[in-house]
């Protein structure tokens, strides 16, 4: 087999070019040709040498070594990155905690070996020919997910990799082989070695792809999330159902994604923060996410009991942009369907609030306080608030005097309940 190469390789034949000139063989692996067979726009491009980092670190002045742990040297040329990475086998199951340093080999073939699936363990040459003895290009001919040689060696070898084999299942929408399956069932328990933030960045991988309900339903058949480090309370929630994760796909944004899947699993808000926090989340995305979901909540509970004000407290504390995120959630999960929440009355009452801010109000403490003839204290905010609510469910008019009178019946009514 013989490919043209895409761009982002055309750009890297200088170097590989330059180290085979030195008398080392050199290959682009990995992602970037399981890309290129397939079809699919290339990202990283990844090289592997016979030449040791030291000898790459001589041919190159641009580089830095990244990983020398690993063998791995990052070249820069014309201002893109290149990781440069000398054959080398995964170290074994024995040394997975402790791992005890590199084990450089000559071998092309021995490389692609100590590689994950099939798909992943082909060679290209700068001339377009393809090396390719596992033959991945057949696996991809037959859409199928498949672990170079022995199935329960690549997975002790580095566990993360079961969770790549589903996100390589759904993102793909490849099967696994038969082989491949057991083991990672068999291997499960193996998750407690991988660092959560590892979980969550193959997580964001799944949700962000083009099928993330498969994802999800491969996931729950895997059982992997219930074998973490540290267990996640959301997979008590978790259930096989493939009718379930609505439209998630049409979400642009992944944190929406990452809400709706939670929300369409039935989740509770406070099940999934603890779950995020968990999988180590940062504050930004997970506040995000269970902002929106709570607004979810909010809704439901507002729809029971006619809570009228709800729709304009929610926006004027969490703000017009997560209410915007929250509505697409919302009309993207099959929730919306069921539940008696009218999306598009309150698209409109979003465009048509008044005023969201303090500062908007025709009022502040001061004026108030003197006004009820009452010492500042925490009754002050309280009665603002109280008023930005009204104005803006447009039960009140945005005029001082009108708001002064408002905040005395709503005094006169206070004391009388005392
Ligand atoms: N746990 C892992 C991770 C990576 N690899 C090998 O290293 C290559 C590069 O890995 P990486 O850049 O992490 O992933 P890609 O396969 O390129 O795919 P993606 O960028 O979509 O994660 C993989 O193709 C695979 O050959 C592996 O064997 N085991």
């Amino acid at each position: 087999m013989k490919l043209s190469l895409p761009k982002p390789l055309e750009a890297a034949v200088p170097i590989v070019s330059r180290l085979e000139e030195s008398g080392y063989e050199a290959v682009f692996v990995g992602g970037a040709v399981r890309d290129t067979v397939i079809g699919r726009p290339v990202k990283d491009v990844d090289i592997a040498t016979s030449a040791r980092p030291e000898q790459v670190m001589a041919l190159f002045p641009k580089c830095i070594p990244t990983g020398l742990r690993h063998g791995t040297i990052t070249i820069v040329h014309e201002g893109e990155t290149y990781e440069v990475t000398t054959y080398r086998q995964e170290s074994a199951y024995e040394d997975y905690r402790k791992p005890s340093g590199v084990a450089y080999i000559t071998s092309l073939e021995g490389d692609l070996l100590r590689r994950d699936f099939t798909i992943n363990a082909m060679a290209l040459r700068n001339d377009g020919s393809v090396f390719d003895p596992f033959n991945g290009a057949g696996d991809i001919e037959r859409r199928c997910i498949r672990c170079v040689g022995d199935a329960d060696a690549r997975f002790q070898e580095d566990a993360l990799r079961m969770m790549r084999a589903v996100r390589f299942i759904a993102v793909y929408g490849y099967q696994p082989a038969v082989s491949t399956w057991k083991a990672l069932r068999k291997h499960r328990e193996l998750m407690r070695h991988i660092a959560m933030e590892r979980v969550q960045a193959e997580l964001d991988k799944m949700l962000a792809g083009s099928d993330p309900r498969r994802a999800l339903v491969w996931l729950h058949a895997s059982g992997l999330l219930h074998k973490m480090k540290e267990p996640l309370p959301l997979t008590e929630y978790m259930r096989v159902d493939s009718t379930r994760y609505g439209l998630v796909e049409q979400l642009a944004d992944l944190d929406c994604r990452w809400a709706a899947a939670l929300l369409d699993s039935a989740i509770p808000s406070a099940i999934a923060d603890e779950s995020l926090r968990l999988l180590k989340l940062s504050n930004n995305r997970r506040l995000r996410i269970i902002g929106i979901m709570r607004m979810h909540e909010e809704a439901l509970a507002a729809a029971n009991n006619e809570g009228a004000d709800w729709w304009a407290e929610t926006v004027i504390r969490d703000g017009k942009q997560l209410a915007e995120d929250w509505l697409l959630v919302e009309s993207a999960i099959h929730a919306s369907a069921v539940t008696p929440i009218d999306l598009k009355i309150l698209k409109a009452q979003l465009n048509e609030f008044p005023i969201l801010t303090l500062k908007q109000l025709d009022m502040n403490g001061r004026v108030l306080a003197q006004r009820l003839r009452k010492p500042a204290g925490p009754w002050v905010s309280r009665c603002l608030h109280r008023l930005l609510v009204s104005v803006a469910g447009g039960k009140l008019v945005n005029e001082r005097e009108k708001l002064l009178m408002q905040a005395e019946l709503w005094d006169k009514e206070d004391k009388s309940d005392e």
